[in-house]
């Protein structure tokens, strides 16, 4: 995983605190290394408060670390203006949420379609083509046209699933993606993200608080305060 083109994402010596008001900013991240290859599988595992959802949103470029160096697909994003961190993040990351924060108003077809509007305006056809193929992928063909509201969670949740997709990321970022689901609906999600990550070759990063799910990873990555404490291919 040394080589830089095997590489999808490299994080080095990354910090983050956040100012809370105190003389001392309270440090969550400190001096991170991290490398993900292009077809890693990962989890990110850890107690509760040990920066797990702080780390997958500076990868996500959703949040700026404090200090250290976030190398996504080979561009250094330290010194990066906003509008650069958004377009790509845009081109190069999906996220899938515990709360998968659909839009009610929309159909799930529409939902899948968001991040392309946000970025390159009115779909094309080809747009809206590749949406309905990866709701066919996640076994929602025939609920293109319905509202989220009228489907179950776990179906919710593979929209979402499908709506990271749309933009072909690189990088799959899931946060307690199961974590509001019933163990089956749980393990066919899991499933879903096992696929695309083997057939559409987009690494995944999920946090999973379930070491049932992480054992069934490629790779688990311990965070405890903080810090990586073990990073190891599973058996
Ligand atoms: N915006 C913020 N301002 C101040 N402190 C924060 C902020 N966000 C998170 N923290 C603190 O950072 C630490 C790590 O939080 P984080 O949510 O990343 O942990 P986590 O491992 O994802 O926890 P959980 O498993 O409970 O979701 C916690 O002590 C939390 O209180």
């Amino acid at each position: 995983m040394s080589d830089a083109a095997s590489e999808v994402l490299r994080l080095e010596a990354l910090s983050k605190s956040y100012n809370i008001g105190l003389p001392n900013e309270a440090e969550v991240l400190h001096e991170i290394d991290l490398v993900i290859g292009r077809s890693d599988f990962a989890a990110l595992v850890g107690p509760s408060g040990s920066g797990k959802s702080t780390l997958l949103n500076l990868i996500g470029l959703l949040d700026t670390p404090s200090s250290g160096e976030l190398t996504l697909l080979g561009q250094a994003t330290s010194g990066m203006a906003d509008a650069g961190r958004t377009t790509l993040r845009g081109s190069s990351i999906g996220f899938v949420f515990q709360f998968h924060h659909l839009i009610q108003a929309f159909s799930a077809l529409d939902n899948v379609l968001m991040p392309l509007m946000l970025t390159r305006g009115k779909p094309d056809q080809a747009a809206i083509e590749r949406a309905r193929e990866l709701l066919a992928a996640v076994g929602l063909d025939t609920f293109a046209d319905t509202r989220p509201n009228r489907l179950s969670g776990g179906q919710q949740q593979r929209v979402a699933i499908a709506r990271a997709l749309i933009t072909e990321p690189a990088l799959l970022l899931a946060d307690e993606p199961t974590g509001n689901l019933d163990t089956r609906t749980a393990d066919e999600v899991f499933e879903l993200f096992r696929r695309f990550n083997r057939e559409r070759g987009c690494a995944v990063l999920l946090v999973t608080h379930d070491p049932r799910l992480s054992s069934t990873c490629d790779r688990t990555i311990n965070l405890v305060d903080g810090r990586i404490v073990s990073d190891a291919m599973n058996a």
